[in-house]
């Protein structure tokens, strides 16, 4: 448990009074014990929960160079921002913007990326409980899908892809697969896809030409929204495993999940996802 440091903020009254529970989380942490993962405020504001380990504090200290430095202006277009560390109960969270913010039915699923889901500055029984682990096909494909929320226009309810959904995906059936995601029982949401597949080539371009930082069990939180034509974002969360480049093939790994996945997205929005195949 990490102590609270002398420039957290407090909360005012108005400001915690607001605070709710976070009803479109799709992955990670929904608590830490008696504490919650998350709480959404005010504004557009998600309050991400720091204090219950190390990597929180790790977290942390990665949005705060990304915000001060400038080598890294670039990089925050892709992120959340980060505004503040306040103290709530005894608990440190960091006030970041929701990415699902602005959306009338926030359709968000959790894609971590990368073809390795450990580092050397993990320790050695986390390395052996990720290289153990049944990870399906992201260690060819690059990407797995932790979890989506899908919008059902038929009955109006959103329908959770949960990490089950998520494992069973094969090299054969990835396109299918990732394509239940756009499905609301009434179309498939092209209409959805070329803002994604922009931000994501964005996004690819800047990651591989950059030598900051390499990126580990990162997610992509891509968004769209349910309701509204064409609305959709794109953004990397969850960094309390970011390294300073060790190895210059390390940040390939990221890489490889982001091209397989705009190629899948592509090949969806042309109506081919059937023909897609993975390219060895
Ligand atoms: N800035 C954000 N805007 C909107 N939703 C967010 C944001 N950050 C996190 N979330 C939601 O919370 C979920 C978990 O986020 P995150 O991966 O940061 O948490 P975590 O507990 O550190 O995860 P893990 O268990 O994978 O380490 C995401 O899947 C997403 O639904
Ligand atoms: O996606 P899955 O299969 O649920 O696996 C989790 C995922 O790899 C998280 O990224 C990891 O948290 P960190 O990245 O913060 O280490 C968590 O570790 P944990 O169980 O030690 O919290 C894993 O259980």
């Amino acid at each position: 448990m990490s102590e609270h440091k002398e420039e957290d903020e407090t909360l005012d009254e108005v400001e915690v009074s607001s605070f709710k529970e976070v009803w479109h989380q799709v992955a990670g942490h929904k608590d830490h014990g008696s504490t919650p993962g998350f709480l959404m405020g005010p504004n557009g504001r998600l309050y991400k929960n720091i204090s219950h380990d190390a990597r929180g504090e790790k977290e942390e200290c990665f949005y705060k160079k990304v915000f001060s430095d400038e080598k890294f202006t670039r990089f925050r277009d892709f992120i959340p921002t980060y505004y503040k560390t306040i103290l709530y109960q005894n608990v440190r969270f960091m006030a970041l913007s929701d990415a699902c913010y602005g959306f009338k039915v926030p359709c968000g699923s959790d894609i971590k990326v990368g073809s390795v889901d450990y580092n050397s500055q993990d320790s050695s029984t986390k390395q052996e409980v990720h290289k153990k682990k049944v990870l399906g096909i992201a260690p060819i494909l690059g990407f797995r899908f932790a979890g989506a929320n899908v919008y059902n226009a038929t009955d109006k309810t959103v329908q959770k892809l949960d990490k089950g959904w998520g494992l069973s995906f094969t090299v054969e059936n990835a396109a299918k697969k990732t394509e239940e995601y756009f499905n609301d029982k009434k179309t498939i949401r092209r209409d959805v896809l070329p803002s994604l597949i922009r931000q994501l080539t964005d996004l690819l371009e800047y990651y591989t030409q950059q030598k900051l930082f390499w990126l580990c069990r990162s997610s992509l939180l891509v968004v769209y929204d349910g309701l509204t034509p064409e609305k959709g974002t794109v953004k990397m969360i969850d960094f309390a495993h970011n390294t300073t480049q060790e190895n210059p093939s390390d940040n390939t790994y990221v890489e490889i999940g982001l091209r397989n996945l705009i190629d899948i997205l592509s090949h969806i929005h042309r109506g081919q996802t059937a023909e897609w195949k993975y390219d060895t």
